[in-house]
């Protein structure tokens, strides 16, 4: 039997069918229907709203016609093939008020299940809404009053669309929220007394729309696991609820660009959890708090209000804080010349009463990434907004400041650089043991990359390195892939990375107090070369006691200004995050520059998919693959949070460890190169923009490369067939075409249907490489995505559609069939198996020779990637 209903706008968009099996037959019956569509929920929408009903009331009793039982089914659904029908009509609902002309919704279709076929929809196991997650997704209508009817919701996210109207009282009922993401929308009316009761809520973001008035009192008592608050860029005011403030696990909060008044709360200055904080531009007032004891803070932006008084010196014993806005304020006192280098005069400036001493190297903070597209990326914090106070501008006295600032920046090439310079080596020498500090004197270095020169001295055991395998069998994998005849270069080859003592003059810079290595130990160790890549060479070299090194020695046009080095390479070192390889140490001459971080024994993730001459790919388990995107997307959005566009990302510099965690390698090199690279050697991976000109780098240019890099994850590809055709077009061609079954790697396919979180993976994918960059997400909302699919069970390899012997458990405990230690079996590269659009990817003509599915995979979605 089928139902069409056609006549208006809405009923044009939903066809029903009603075939021989329902669907959705496990009804919640006529009373739950109607409790959930009830009065509340629809009687306030006016026609459109009641025929909607009338439509669902229809349905329903359709429905139970077509019961087996002829009876309502009272009980909650317990398999996601069964979702409660209330919830399809509240999401009806929903897109009926906010986002009828909305092409992404055109999935919405009500013969679909919405928890597998539904645009943004994601189920728990019990078939009830967990998240309803449709950031950009052109919605321009307002939210409907019923939404409270997704009482499971946990994650909600509609930002950057164009919704209007208030955050409706209704979804009060919406207790189980943890992600409420409403910004960059232009809501409008008070900030909401309903959210008292989404007691579990963790992340608020209201920033960028038109919420006005004070908050209601007491709002925040009951929420007390919220981390991240930001309801910046509104128009809210009164004075700053301490229950906000004092929230123990809170950790990023940003009010900026309100018109809050009133002090800063002692407690705020107290907290122990806060790590960002941004009140800029509201027009708070009176003196700081006395005593600041905020051990984790890292940023506090206080500029642009009308605060006064000196500012206390436990301020600047924060040991952790890196970032800090003063500016604009009415601040009393002085400003020694050591915190106006720490953190930049800037930070002081436009406070009329407050003396100053310059740096004498004007050391302006980190400026935000070359991102002109709203909110940092990765970052919950939007950057500063556009001052609207005539106070906020800059004054006279700060323009000439800085334009003094900058004269005497170019003046600055003898007396002051040098002061800095010495300054700068200070600090860094002093992160090494002393007992280091003249070794470098006599040691006569002839090659890091020949036969053992000298006497070993007592081993060092660095604890941060994972123990080394046995070096023979290490050197002789490695030396494998670089040598075409295999001959035996291990030691005493000849090579070309003759290194002298006084090309250093020194022990190499140490940048993590935990590695003990001085210049002899380095030249006694044996290397080998890794590989050669756009910035130069990379060697492993062994240590005395067997473990292993990486370093990379930069090419010609590396920075030829020790101390610029020495600073770029800081800022990238104090970057750390587990899924970051570390920069350990460095070595810096006028002729050579050398980084040194941790060998990765697992090698990069190019290889572990496409293989390389002498290894084969492996076959890795769909888990394991969401497990490298997710901490690659960790690594990627802690890079964006500090400001730093990685520009290189590629899967050879995703590198795997031991546990095959991952260590994104390479980021924000270019820093330190003196003039912009000639040649990069990442095609395949640059987006559009990049293309066209590829100097500049941005952090939405890092999401596309991201997105290709999920791209090969998906489907075993490599980023560039051999017509040159790029994966991420390749993809897109073939997802037009309807065809996007084809595109997956064949050993990620368990049965003939694909679940539908690999297809969530790929609509993510296809977002970070959209052509354009103000169409991509930021890495930050993509990993939030990534972080709640869930790989599905059963996702291995299945032995119907793998090669001969290859059907058995490849879960990452397996080691390699060649005895390489760690990941999953890796199979001859012969008998990999492509599907005919795959092979025709590698083919000249892929194009054109892009062929029917002949597998006889049928997608469970039936989903449009248009
Ligand atoms: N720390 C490391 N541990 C193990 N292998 C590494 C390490 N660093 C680099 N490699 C490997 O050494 C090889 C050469 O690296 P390199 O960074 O020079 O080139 P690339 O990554 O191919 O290109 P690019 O220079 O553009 O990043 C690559 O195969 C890379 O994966």
């Amino acid at each position: 039997m089928k139902v069409e209903l056609r006549g208006n706008a809405f009923c044009s968009r939903i066809r029903f069918s009603v075939q021989k099996r329902v669907p959705d037959n496990n009804l919640t019956g006529t009373r739950g229907v109607a409790a959930h569509m009830g009065i509340n929920g629809c009687s306030h929408k006016g026609s459109r709203s009641t025929l909607l009903l009338v439509v669902c009331a229809v349905y329903s009793s359709l429905l139970q016609v077509h019961s087996s039982s002829g009876q309502p089914i009272a009980s909650p659904p317990v398999s996601i093939s069964s979702p409660p029908v209330s919830e399809k009509i509240t999401l009806l609902q929903f897109r009926f008020s906010a986002g009828l002309n909305s092409e992404n919704l055109s999935s919405w279709d009500w013969t679909v299940n919405q928890c597998t076929g539904w645009y943004g929809v994601k189920c728990w196991s019990s078939g009830y809404v967990r998240a309803l997650n449709l950031p950009q997704a052109e919605l321009n209508g307002t939210l409907a009053r019923d939404l409270g009817g997704l009482v499971y919701l946990s994650s909600f996210d509609l930002q950057k669309n164009s919704l209007t109207g208030p955050i409706p009282q209704e979804m009060v009922s919406m207790t189980a929220l943890r992600q409420l993401l409403l910004q960059d929308n232009q809501l409008n009316g008070s900030i909401p007394d309903c959210l008292r009761n989404m007691t579990k809520l963790e992340e608020l973001n209201l920033a960028n729309n038109r919420l006005e008035g004070e908050f209601p009192s007491n709002l925040f008592a009951t929420l007390r696991n919220l981390q991240k608050v930001d309801l910046g860029n509104n128009i809210i005011t009164g004075p700053i609820p301490d229950d906000l403030v004092d929230i123990p696990t809170l950790h990023v909060l940003s009010l900026r660009s309100n018109n809050l008044s009133g002090p800063i709360s002692p407690l705020l200055a107290s907290s122990p959890s806060l790590v960002t904080v941004d009140l800029s531009n509201n027009s708070l007032e009176g003196s700081l708090p006395s005593t600041w004891t905020m051990t984790n803070m890292t940023s506090l932006d206080l500029s642009s209000n009308f605060l006064q008084g000196d500012i206390p010196v436990s301020l600047f014993k924060l040991s952790n804080l890196t970032k800090l806005n003063l500016a604009g304020n009415n601040f009393t006192g002085k400003i020694p010349q050591l915190m106006a280098c720490h953190y930049g005069d800037a930070a002081f400036s436009d406070n009329p009463f407050l003396v100053v001493e310059p740096c004498p190297l004007s050391a302006t903070p980190s400026s935000p990434l070359p991102d002109d597209e709203g909110p940092l990326p990765g970052s919950a914090i939007p950057p500063h907004p556009v001052h609207r106070r005539s106070s906020n501008s800059l004054s006279t006295l700060t323009i000439v400041a800085l334009t003094a600032g900058d004269i005497a920046l170019l003046l600055m090439s003898g007396a002051g650089f040098v002061f800095f310079i010495s300054w700068w080596k200070k600090r860094s020498r002093n992160n090494k043991d002393d007992e280091n500090e003249d070794k470098s004197a006599n040691c006569t270095l002839r090659s890091v990359y020949g036969k053992e020169l000298g006497q070993a001295a007592e081993p060092h055991r660095p604890t941060y390195l994972v123990p080394a395998p046995a070096l023979k069998p290490a050197l002789k994998s490695v030396l494998g892939k670089v040598n075409e005849d295999d001959q035996d270069t291990e030691i005493g080859a000849e090579n070309d990375f003759a290194l002298s003592c006084e090309e250093f003059g020194m022990d190499p810079v140490i940048l993590d107090r935990r590695l003990e290595l001085d210049i002899e130990s380095l030249l006694r160790a044996n290397a080998v070369v890794l590989g050669a890549g756009t910035f130069g060479s990379v060697y492993m070299a062994v240590m005395d006691d067997g473990h292993m090194l990486a370093i990379k020695r930069l090419q010609d046009g590396a920075l030829r200004n020790e101390d610029l080095f020495a600073r770029q390479i800081k800022k990238l070192a104090d970057v750390k995050h587990r899924n970051l390889l570390p920069i350990r140490a460095y070595c810096w001459s006028p002729n050579e520059k050398l980084i040194i971080g941790d060998y990765m024994p697992n090698g990069n993730l190019f290889t572990l998919l496409h293989g390389d001459k002498d290894q084969r790919p492996a076959i890795l388990s769909w888990a394991t693959r969401h497990n490298i995107a997710l901490e690659t997307g960790r690594a990627l959005a802690h890079l964006h949070d500090n400001t730093v566009v990685h520009g290189n990302l590629k899967a050879t510099n995703v590198l795997l460890d031991d546990k095959l965690e991952v260590r994104v390698a390479d980021f924000g090199l270019e820093s330190l190169l003196d003039r912009p690279l000639q040649h990069i050697t990442n095609a395949g991976y640059l987006s559009p923009e990049l293309l066209i000109s590829p100097h500049r780098k941005s952090a939405k240019g890092d999401v596309y490369s991201f997105g290709v890099l999920l791209l090969e994850l998906l489907t075993g590809l490599e980023p560039l067939g051999k017509n040159n055709m790029d994966l991420a077009t390749w993809v897109k061609e073939m997802v037009k075409s309807r065809r996007t079954e084809e595109v997956f790697d064949p050993s990620l396919m368990s049965s003939h249907v694909l679940p539908a979180d690999v297809l969530e993976l790929l609509e993510l994918a296809l977002l970070c490489v959209h052509d354009q960059d103000n169409r991509r997400p930021t890495i930050a909302s993509v990993l939030r995505s990534l972080e709640t699919i869930v790989p599905s069970e059963g996702f291995l390899p299945d032995p119907a559609v793998l090669p001969q012997h290859m059907g058995d458990d490849l879960s990452v405990e397996h080691g390699f069939a060649d005895g390489h230690a760690g990941i999953g079996r890796r199979v001859p590269v012969d008998s990999l198996e492509l599907s005919p659009s795959q092979a025709a990817y590698y083919s000249d003509n892929s194009s054109s020779s892009i062929s029917p599915l002949q597998a006889g995979i049928s997608s469970s979605s039936g989903r449009d990637y248009d």
